[in-house]
């Protein structure tokens, strides 16, 4: 196993495969550009990683011998998660424990590894619950988001789900209340976070996509008077989980 800033690598057929079979986090499957495709090993790989619903991208050669530091990774390699996500029910388990409502916090899709790591500081310090990131499309939990996290990723449960909608129907299903956030909607100042509440935080460039917008309970405001359209995600998350922090901690 080979490990970078980003992931920890698992190189070679037979590795990757055990791998697939196994309950590892998996990131990505790397196949080589050219790689035959009916040889019965990689149809395995194939078949496995369609199974689990894993991104698979056909990659030069190069890349791989970077990836895998020139060992012998024949044509394959792994790119696996060097943290354990949580589950959706380990983070209602997490607000049980802590004997407060569940306050969650959903990501749609933030890329800046700094931003996550951040973001996750704060969810720590403010009392947030859990934190909900999307499988596909978005940073997961790599080294550079431990770093920024300053040691917060370790106390606070991440779950990774493949459809954040059905998610945020789900929660809705079990009594929690979804907040979504953008520059148009009611004033954040008059949140009232007190029972089960999730706020979702949007994309960096995008924001929150438009049909997960369709199904929250509310959008949050943060007002704005200066010239530019938005704040920096980060930031707004931060504003955003302090206003939580204080209805549900009143002076
Ligand atoms: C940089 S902003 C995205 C801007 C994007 N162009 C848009 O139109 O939503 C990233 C995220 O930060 C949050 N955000 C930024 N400014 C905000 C504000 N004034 N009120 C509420 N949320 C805000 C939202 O969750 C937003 O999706």
């Amino acid at each position: 196993m080979k490990t970078n800033d980003q992931s920890e690598f698992i190189i070679g057929r037979h590795p990757v495969v055990s791998a697939l079979r196994g309950k590892q986090e998996i990131n990505k499957v790397f196949l080589q550009n050219g790689i035959k495709k009916d040889e019965k090993s990689v149809e395995e790989i194939i078949k496995l990683a369609k199974q689990k619903h894993l991104v698979i991208s056909t990659v030069p050669k190069q890349k791989l011998d970077l990836l895998s530091d020139n060992q012998n990774h024949q044509g394959v390699v792994l790119s696996i998660s060097p943290y354990k996500y949580a589950t959706i029910d380990e983070l209602f388990e997490n607000s049980a424990k802590q004997d407060v409502p569940p306050f969650f916090l959903i990501l749609d899709n933030i890329e800046d590894p700094h931003n996550l790591g951040s973001i996750i500081r704060t969810a720590d310090a403010a009392g947030v619950t859990g934190v909900i990131i999307p499988k596909h499309r978005a940073v997961g939990l790599t080294s550079t988001v431990a770093k920024t996290s300053a040691g917060a990723i370790e106390r606070i449960p991440v779950a990774r789900v493949t459809n954040l909608v059905n998610t945020v129907n789900d929660l809705k299903q079990q009594g929690v209340w979804v907040f979504g956030t953008d520059v148009k909607g009611a004033d954040y100042r008059r949140w009232d976070a007190k029972g089960p509440v999730a706020v979702i935080i949007g994309n960096e460039g995008k924001g929150i996509s438009p049909l997960l917008k369709k199904n929250v309970d509310e959008m949050l405001t943060i007002p704005m008077v200066g010239q530019l359209q938005s704040l920096n995600a980060s930031v707004a998350a931060s504003l955003l989980m302090y206003q939580a922090y204080n209805s549900r901690n009143p002076l």
